[in-house]
């Protein structure tokens, strides 16, 4: 699903009324038209107060007053914020005929105590004080607004945005309203995609406003959220007529002594997505353990020194990488110098590469050879990784996540899943892919390596590394929330997601 920046979303409008002809009145009415369905859906007979901004925001607010009084007879009021004189001038329309029609209007500047009254008591409030027009931190009266807007029991509808997320960062300008619902018009924003903004939105409903679908899907843009219509566009083929080998061959090379768990699931999570042949090249110590753990797959025992790989592997690697089509590195591995020579070794091959955990500190030397590489290489760092790679804080990826992945993709020319609460795919030419899912059932040690394997196993069947990264993605998110529906946010366990992501591939299989 496409998402927009306020910028795009800007030029969507512009567009329909330059190229359709379509007046910004009618997108208004639409919008608000759009908003008053939901209300009659979902709060009929509910009393209704609208707090209104200066903008089109607050312009959609009238507009829906209009609505609720003229076809329902709703009991519905207004909050004028500012003085009328500096309403848009599509606000103004609407106010004159709420005027005249008699809806009652208060004036905050002039009534501030009954305003408190009113949104204490209020049954319904809806926010329609700003929208993507929001240019800078909410101070002085809309502060204390908002504030009050929190404060109430109401139900809170906000229109568009919630006042106070900006929308493109979904960073919190000051203060910003804390919706139960918010519907937004035409395309989601990005705003609404990210922390702390997602904590502010309620639920998310798209309203159509009428903007011609043609100019929706001719519209570009650099976001999109990682959905289910979108997961289900990149299930791999799997063909009555086909054998193990159709489906990938890979080698799966990570493991230490004590840490023999990470790269079991993470090949066990190989083949639960399909993949039709997987080897597991581990030192010595470990090999009886794979092959306990991981029936269906191969093992490499490899020579081993203080319980690592020992760099004498990485010739013996050599000699078999041929057969693999794909590769994934890192899970358990341990951060030994020895395992530098592997990495060479591995980035030398024309193979399609995954490179995880411990993975990425020996991935660091090479960085500045990986645009030069002509297979795909996509990286899964958590922020702490991301910050040995980058060199950026963890407070700063935290805080600017599309950007701090964006720029690490751009500059390397790899792929980056930058593992947050909602995972951040960003692919070499700029284009930014946000899981609309995630869930804190799967905050465990293990989700990652599991995580890593669903990838690499897409990467042996499909032939863009971007779509294995997006359904991974999709697979492993979808998969915690059904999980964490049935057994509770606490007992799911990383293994769990292998046992069960074959209930998320079969519902993607059903809409197929
Ligand atoms: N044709 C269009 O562009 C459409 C716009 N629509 C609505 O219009 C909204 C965007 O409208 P606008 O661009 O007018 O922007 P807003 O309605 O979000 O508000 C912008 C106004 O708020 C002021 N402002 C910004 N930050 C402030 C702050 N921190 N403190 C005090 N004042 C502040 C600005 O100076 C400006 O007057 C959308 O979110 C949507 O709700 C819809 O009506 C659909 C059609
Ligand atoms: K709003």
């Amino acid at each position: 699903m496409k998402l927009a920046t306020k910028r795009e979303m800007n030029q969507l409008d512009q567009d329909a009324m330059s190229q359709y002809g379509i007046p910004s009145l009618l997108l208004m009415e639409h919008a608000a038209y759009g908003v008053f369905c939901y209300l009659m859906e979902e709060h009929q007979g509910k009393s209704v107060t609208i707090l209104c901004g200066s903008g089109n925001n607050g312009g959609d607010g009238l507009a829906l007053a209009r609505i609720l009084y003229s076809f329902k007879k709703v009991q519905v009021q207004v909050v004028l914020l500012v003085e009328e004189e500096k309403l848009s001038s599509d606000g103004k329309v609407y106010y004159t005929i709420c005027e005249k029609l008699g809806i009652p209007i208060y004036r905050y500047l002039e009534e501030m105590e009954l305003v408190w009254e009113l949104i204490e008591e209020a049954q319904v409030l809806v926010d329609a004080i700003f929208g993507t027009g929001l240019t800078r931190p909410i101070t002085g009266s809309f502060y204390k607004v908002i504030e009050k807007v929190n404060a109430s029991s109401a139900f809170k509808v906000s229109v568009d945005i919630p006042s106070g997320i900006h929308p493109d960062t979904a960073d919190v300008l000051g203060i910003a309203v804390e919706a139960d619902c918010t519907l937004t018009f035409q395309v989601p924003k990005v705003g609404q995609f990210l922390y702390p903004g997602i904590a502010h939105i309620g639920t998310l409903r798209v309203v159509d406003i009428g903007i011609p679908k043609e100019l929706v899907s001719k519209m570009s843009c650099m976001h999109y959220a990682i959905d289910e219509d979108m997961a289900k566009g990149m299930l791999p083929d799997r063909p009555i007529r086909s054998n193990k080998g159709t489906y990938g061959k890979v080698l799966m090379i990570g493991g230490q002594v004590g840490m023999g768990g990470a790269i079991c699931l993470a090949s066990k999570a190989v083949m639960k997505v399909g993949a039709g042949l997987v080897t597991i090249a581990v030192p010595n110590a470990l090999a009886l353990l794979t092959q306990q753990k991981v029936t269906e797959a191969i093992t490499l025992s490899l020579p081993e020194r203080d319980g690592h790989l020992d760099e004498t592997a990485a010739t013996i690697l050599k000699e078999h990488m041929m057969q693999y089509s794909t590769i994934g590195i890192g899970p358990g591995i341990g951060r030994s110098g020895m395992i530098q020579k592997i990495m060479e070794v591995v980035l030398e091959s024309d193979k399609s590469i995954v490179v995880d955990a411990d993975g990425l500190y020996a991935l660091k030397p090479y960085l500045n050879q990986l645009k030069a590489r002509k297979a795909p290489i996509i990286i899964t760092p958590h922020p702490g990784e991301m910050s040995y790679l980058s060199g950026e804080s963890i407070a700063d990826i935290l805080a600017h996540p599309v950007e701090s992945a964006r720029s690490f993709s751009e500059r390397y020319g790899i792929i980056v899943v930058l593992k947050i609460e909602r995972m951040i795919v960003a692919v070499p030419d700029g284009s930014i892919y946000i899981n609309s899912r995630g869930h804190s059932a799967i905050a465990k040690g293990g989700a990652g390596d599991v995580l890593t394997g669903f990838i690499t196993g897409l990467l042996a069947q499909n032939k863009q590394p971007v779509s294995a990264a997006l359904l991974g993605c999709y697979l492993h998110a979808d998969t915690a929330c059904s999980l964490a529906r049935l057994k509770g946010s606490y007992s799911v366990l990383p293994s769990d997601l292998i046992e069960h992501v074959g209930e998320s591939f079969k519902g993607l299989e059903n809409k197929h």
